[in-house]
């Protein structure tokens, strides 16, 4: 048996980001308008603190403005709500992004409600979530969006395609049905109550996995030839005590049956970050009432 070719969301995000740059370049040349990300994070969780920086570090990388918020860990919910008002309203911010998770003592849906529809780089807020699901203009999940993008450079037109999405979350799941649905694929979402699971997966031409469990899905679970998008990022123990990451799919067995896969690390986990910053230069756009860059993923990968 072949073995599958590997999806390099790495260098795609590198180039996405690189002609986002471009156009945020053009925007300010053109228009004098900067788009601004301002991120939150709350407490001190050593992964949100990587993924914070990187978001900030590749928002300056894209030539954006970049404005970080650091609260403590046992913040007061009202403080922080009283932040997203100030940055909703402030004119030089045009995406607004709370690190998840939070800690317990905050509402993460108070939270999220409170981010300007508009403003919501991140695609949570109901009135994108219902965008999406209706077939309106959303801002759209940066992971499933991501995702999207490496299965149509991976397979052109996914029209007709059976997509089965392993996972039912408001942020991976369910967006990434929405978004396979509006590609005209026939689509089952899977889950821990599923009947015949791995069944169901092997019916799959494209097999998203979003389930956060260590190398769940093994290879035989995988349809021959089939597209499989792993978005699992699990720290696992090893036995020189360092710890590695894993995906969600057991790579060693399933890059034997897949047609193509995304690798953990550097798959989808980068395409995520690349997603926000192109969510981050649409919100710009659509508040500036400025035409927004089509064809981004076309050219990056032009
Ligand atoms: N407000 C949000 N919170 C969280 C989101 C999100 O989209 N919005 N997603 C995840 C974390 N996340 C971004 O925030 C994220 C996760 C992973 C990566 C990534 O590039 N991973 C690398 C490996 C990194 C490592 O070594 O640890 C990879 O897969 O190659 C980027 C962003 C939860 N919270």
């Amino acid at each position: 048996m072949t073995r599958a070719e590997i999806i390099d969301g790495k260098l795609f995000a590198e180039r996405l980001r690189a002609e986002i740059g471009r156009q945020v370049v053009r925007l300010r040349e053109e228009h004098l308008v900067t788009p601004g990300l301002a991120v939150i994070l709350v407490g001190e969780d050593p992964a949100s603190q990587v993924y914070v920086r990187n978001k900030a570090h590749q928002a300056r990388g894209a030539s954006m403005a970049s404005f970080e918020y650091r609260l403590p860990h046992n913040v007061p919910q009202e403080n922080l709500l009283e932040l997203i008002a100030r940055l909703n309203a402030d004119p030089a911010v045009h995406g607004i992004l709370v690190q998840l998770p939070l800690p317990p003592q905050v509402d993460t849906d108070r939270v999220i409600n409170a981010i300007r529809p508009d403003k919501d780089i991140d695609g949570f807020h109901p009135v994108n979530a219902g965008a999406l699901a209706t077939g309106g203009d959303a801002l759209v999940p940066c992971t499933p969006l991501g995702c999207l993008m490496l299965l149509k450079h991976r397979l052109g037109e996914l029209a007709g395609l059976r997509a089965v999405v392993l996972g039912r979350s408001n942020i991976v799941g369910k967006p990434m049905a929405s978004l396979l649905l509006r590609e005209h694929c026939t689509v089952t979402i899977a889950h821990s109550k599923t009947r015949d699971l791995a069944d169901e997966c092997r019916r799959a031409d494209i097999l998203v996995a979003a389930v956060g469990r260590p190398r769940m899905v093994p290879g035989d679970w995988i349809k021959p030839g089939a597209t499989v998008i792993d978005v699992g990022i699990n720290r696992i123990e090893t036995p020189d005590g360092k710890g590695r990451l894993v995906g969600d799919v057991d790579f060693d067995s399933a890059v034997q049956v897949a047609g193509s896969i995304t690798p953990v690390p550097g798959g989808v986990g980068p395409m995520t970050i690349a997603c926000l910053l192109l969510n981050t230069l649409e919100a710009a756009c659509r508040q500036l009432d400025l035409p927004v860059p089509s064809g981004l993923m076309e050219t990056a990968w032009g």
